[in-house]
């Protein structure tokens, strides 16, 4: 075992659990190492190593009212599917994780989707709600961030408002890091970084189907 195995195994352990009671207290919860250090470094590697065609511009808004607008926002996303391995394991995961929110906080999530998302130098995307009162079925949202160095000069930090515009975290995309919080709650913004950034965004939902038709996603 090289000295970097070691190390590897050694992070291994570190993982965190998610704070269930936190997240019903506050309305979000910030976890440093949620996953092993190997297995963040291989989604950095996956997404890092797929070709410009596998990603789309990312855009704002459901169905009808869904454009592309890159003055809100101008990351490429990518929608995970069960159908690769690296993908359908994350899924997985984070499909654990909605049978223990609901077990724990009965929150009655139906699924999960979600998509890489890749913040090229400069990009950025303002201040937003996941989901608005009353008229979305996103309900939590989730972010976990895959670059293994990210500094405070690197700027593409999320930051997190409370109810009177006031800054709750500023929070640095780092690998390991996921970020739950309440989607219809938390006014949120990415700041424009200077790296290429990536990230796996997901929200856990309610089911929304009306007469067969399966929400669409935006
Ligand atoms: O990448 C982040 O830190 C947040 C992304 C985000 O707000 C979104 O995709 O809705
Ligand atoms: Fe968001």
């Amino acid at each position: 075992m090289t000295q970097h195995d070691a190390q590897l195994e050694a992070d291994d352990f570190a993982t965190e659990a998610i704070d269930i009671d936190r997240l019903a207290a506050q309305g979000y919860v910030i976890v440093s190492n949620f996953l092993p250090r190997s297995q963040c470094l291989e989604l950095f590697q996956y997404a890092q190593q797929l070709p410009q065609q596998a990603w789309q511009q990312a855009g704002i808004g459901r169905a009808d009212n869904y454009t592309t607008n890159t003055e809100v926002r101008q990351d490429k996303i990518r929608w995970l599917s069960a159908q690769q391995p690296l993908e359908n394991a994350y899924l997985t995961m984070m499909d654990q994780l909605r049978a223990q929110l609901n077990r724990e906080l009965f929150m009655g999530l139906f699924d999960y989707e979600c998509h890489l998302a890749h913040y090229p130098p400069g990009a950025f995307y303002r201040k937003h709600l996941d989901a608005f009162k009353g008229r979305s079925n996103r309900i939590l949202t989730t972010v976990f961030y895959l670059n293994p160095e990210w500094h405070d000069a690197d700027g593409g930090q999320l930051v997190i408002y409370g109810d009177e515009g006031q800054v709750l975290e500023t929070v640095l995309p780092e690998a390991g890091k996921l970020v739950v919080f309440l989607s219809d709650v938390f006014i949120h913004e990415v700041l424009k970084g200077t790296r290429d950034r990536f990230s796996i965004t997901g929200w856990y939902r309610l089911n929304a189907s009306i007469g067969g038709l399966v929400d669409p996603t935006s």
